[in-house]
């Protein structure tokens, strides 16, 4: 949800990945951030001394107030004002396959949370995701509610095809159209009215190169992409330029991609993340886990400081399989330095 929070806590490069028209503001403002990236626009701010304020009169707290109204009408412009003020989802309790009560009260997952869904082969993940995509009220084989912002779900959500609740990424990200990754993104950031256009796909083709094994560029065919780069190009692509405030994940396959930099990607645009694995790694790296047995939700855990501990063995581990992968994939014989 917009407030004068994300002005305290996301960067300039959060800031216009998330909201690219801004730049039109900074420069009608003549707010010179080129090469503040990394810093807040409150430390931005904080950096004019008295002498600088008081000779150009410059009222911080008004600039700062006009900025957040300035994103407001520019998302309700676009049509994105609702999809952005989903600042949680509720879930509330169902029935296992069986018909019996699911044992807890409600869990609320935040913006910015990753949760992760696991559970044994046919237990129920897909289903509490697509749950999760249908704004289940209770009339779903589970029987469970779902809650937005603490409120039964518009059912705008269930029936809009402009408004989209959620973003999915699947296992299979086949791409069937004769197009360049230029013109894909071209395509999208235009249905998105995005402003700057070129620079939206320098950023998300940056981003996705740094998920991605092997680099791509612009001229790239879609169909000529791996799995591991058009599924790194679609992640870059649903952080930076979907406004559907829930990414769904089934699964993000080891193909290569930078999982850790995704998930962070994601959350990075205050969405919230859920992704149903049967991977350690992702698994552990999200604040808290629901464990699924029978179709029901049998257990929610969070992440605590062993397990965080225990993850970074497992991207030790995580980075060495991956180097024994990209030595086969050489051709290379496996040797035990391998293994250091
Ligand atoms: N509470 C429930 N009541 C009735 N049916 C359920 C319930 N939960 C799940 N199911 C059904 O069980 C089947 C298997 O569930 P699902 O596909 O969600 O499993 P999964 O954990 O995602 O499996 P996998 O790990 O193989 O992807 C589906 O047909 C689903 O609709």
């Amino acid at each position: 949800m917009i407030d004068g929070k994300i002005l305290k806590n996301m960067t300039f490069d959060d800031l216009l990945l998330r909201y690219p028209f801004v730049t039109t503001y900074f420069d009608n403002n003549k707010l010179d951030v080129e090469g503040y990236g990394t810093m807040t626009f409150d430390d931005y701010l904080g950096q004019f001394d008295e002498d600088y304020v008081e000779t150009w009169a410059m009222d911080k707290e008004k600039i700062k107030e006009d900025l957040l109204a300035y994103i407001l009408q520019m998302l309700s412009f676009l049509g994105l004002k609702d999809e952005q003020s989903v600042g949680s989802i509720t879930i509330l309790p169902g029935q296992d396959k069986s018909g019996h009560k699911e044992a807890f009260e409600a869990i609320t997952i935040k913006s910015g949370d990753i949760v992760s869904i696991v559970g044994p082969t046919g237990s129920g993940k897909s289903r509490l995701l697509a749950d999760i995509e249908w704004t289940a009220n209770f009339d779903t084989p589970t029987k469970r509610g779902v809650l937005i912002n603490g409120a039964v779900a518009d059912t705008k959500w269930r029936f809009s095809s402009s408004n989209k609740l959620v973003a999915q990424l699947s296992q299979n990200m086949n791409f069937v159209m004769d197009l360049t990754v230029e013109e894909f993104l071209e395509l999208h950031a235009k249905s998105r009215m995005v402003e700057n256009v070129d620079q939206v796909i320098n950023t998300i083709l940056e981003s996705a190169n740094q998920l991605a094994g092997e680099q791509f560029m612009r001229t790239t065919p879609v169909t000529a992409l791996s799995g591991g780069q058009s599924r790194a190009l679609m992640i870059a692509d649903t952080a930076i330029l979907s406004t559907s405030p829930i990414v769904l994940i089934d699964e993000i396959e080891n193909a290569g991609i930078d999982r850790k930099k995704a998930l962070k990607l994601l959350v990075s645009s205050e969405k919230i993340v859920l992704i149903a694995t049967h991977d350690p790694t992702l698994a552990l790296m999200a604040d808290q886990r629901i464990i699924i047995k029978n179709g029901g939700i049998h257990k929610i855990i969070s992440t605590d400081d062993e397990e965080k501990m225990i993850l970074s063995e497992l991207e030790k581990l995580d980075k060495i399989v991956g180097n024994l992968r990209h030595n086969l994939r050489l051709g290379n014989r496996i040797d035990q330095s391998m293994f250091v």
